[in-house]
């Protein structure tokens, strides 16, 4: 048996089993949290499959939810890290796994923070991989807050709402799409893939709009150097860039420089077109621009 394969000692949730459960807790699945609850085995299956995660992991997983995914990734590695913020779901968890899982249940922590703002000293082990059904309308700043603030993760499984799946893995030269979000991720993280399409049917409450899934690997050799405050810099200027990015960088910069005229002297001093917008640049031209503070 491979080093990744299922253990089979996780009994997964089905339909009947995801409904009790909400019903026994009292949750009510609210659309603010994002909570669309997956309630098939082949599909968390799946999604632990392409995530390539074998026993040596530590998984971040956001939003576990009633639990659905944290049963087959505890199925598969030695320790699953759980980041939820509803306390209801958070709570019992624990008790979830204990009953389906019982020779997993000690691979399980649970941590009651918002993934948005949990830091690596608020978990117990520093996470190698993220792999999670993120709640739809937090997906891309849980993504951007995690790479940058977890320089532990290595690779990150996610499912998002299918169009955003389209933008993170859209090839950079693709029409039509929003490549500074793609962009974003990338100068924070890795190279994105889409790895497939998950149809309504498998979530409670059904939501209004179809799944993807999306790999990012992280560079072996990130574009910036990794230190602290280096990495402050080079995003400020990501950022700046990206918030304006139909203007030209001499413009969307100015904020950031102090006025369009020292925008444009650091452009220059940096090699770059101050006429060129942000969304053309590689992340070594950020970093040059960073550089030039
Ligand atoms: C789409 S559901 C996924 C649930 C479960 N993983 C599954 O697949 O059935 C999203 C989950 O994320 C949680 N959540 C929402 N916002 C969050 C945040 N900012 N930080 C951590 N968890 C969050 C929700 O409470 C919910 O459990």
């Amino acid at each position: 048996m491979s080093d990744d394969s299922p253990r089979g000692q996780a009994a997964l949730l089905g339909p009947a089993e995801v409904r009790t459960l909400a019903e026994e807790f009292g949750v009510r699945p609210t659309k603010q949290l994002g909570q669309n609850f997956v309630h098939d085995a082949n599909t968390v299956r799946r999604i632990v499959s392409v995530a390539g995660v074998g026993r040596d992991d530590v998984v971040l997983e956001v939003g576990p939810g009633l639990g659905s995914l944290t049963l087959a990734l505890l199925d598969v590695v030695d320790r699953v890290i759980a980041v939820e913020i509803d306390p209801k779901l958070a709570a019992r968890l624990p008790e979830t796994v204990a009953q389906r899982a019982p020779e997993l249940a000690g691979n399980l922590d649970v941590a009651l923070r918002d993934a948005m703002k949990v830091r690596p000293d608020e978990l117990p082990v520093a996470p190698t991989a993220l792999v999670a059904n993120l709640p739809y309308n937090v997906a891309v700043p849980v993504l951007l807050h995690l790479f940058a603030e977890f320089p532990s993760l290595r690779t990150a499984l996610v499912m998002v709402q299918s169009e955003v799946a389209d933008r993170l893995a859209a090839p950079p030269r693709q029409q039509g799409v929003r490549r500074a979000q793609r962009q974003g991720l990338l100068l924070r993280g890795g190279a994105s893939r889409r790895r497939g399409a998950v149809g309504r049917a498998v979530f409670w409450p059904v939501p209004q709009v179809e799944s993807g899934l999306v790999r990012i690997d992280r560079y072996t050799e990130p574009p910036w150097p990794m230190d602290a405050e280096s990495r402050r810099r080079v995003f400020a200027v990501v950022d700046a860039a990206f918030a304006q990015r139909r203007k030209t960088l001499r413009a969307a910069l100015s904020g950031w420089a102090g006025s369009a005229a020292e925008a444009e002297r650091r452009l220059i001093a940096a090699g770059i077109d101050p006429s060129m917008r942000g969304e053309k640049l590689d992340a070594a031209a950020f970093v040059r621009l960073a550089g030039t503070e």
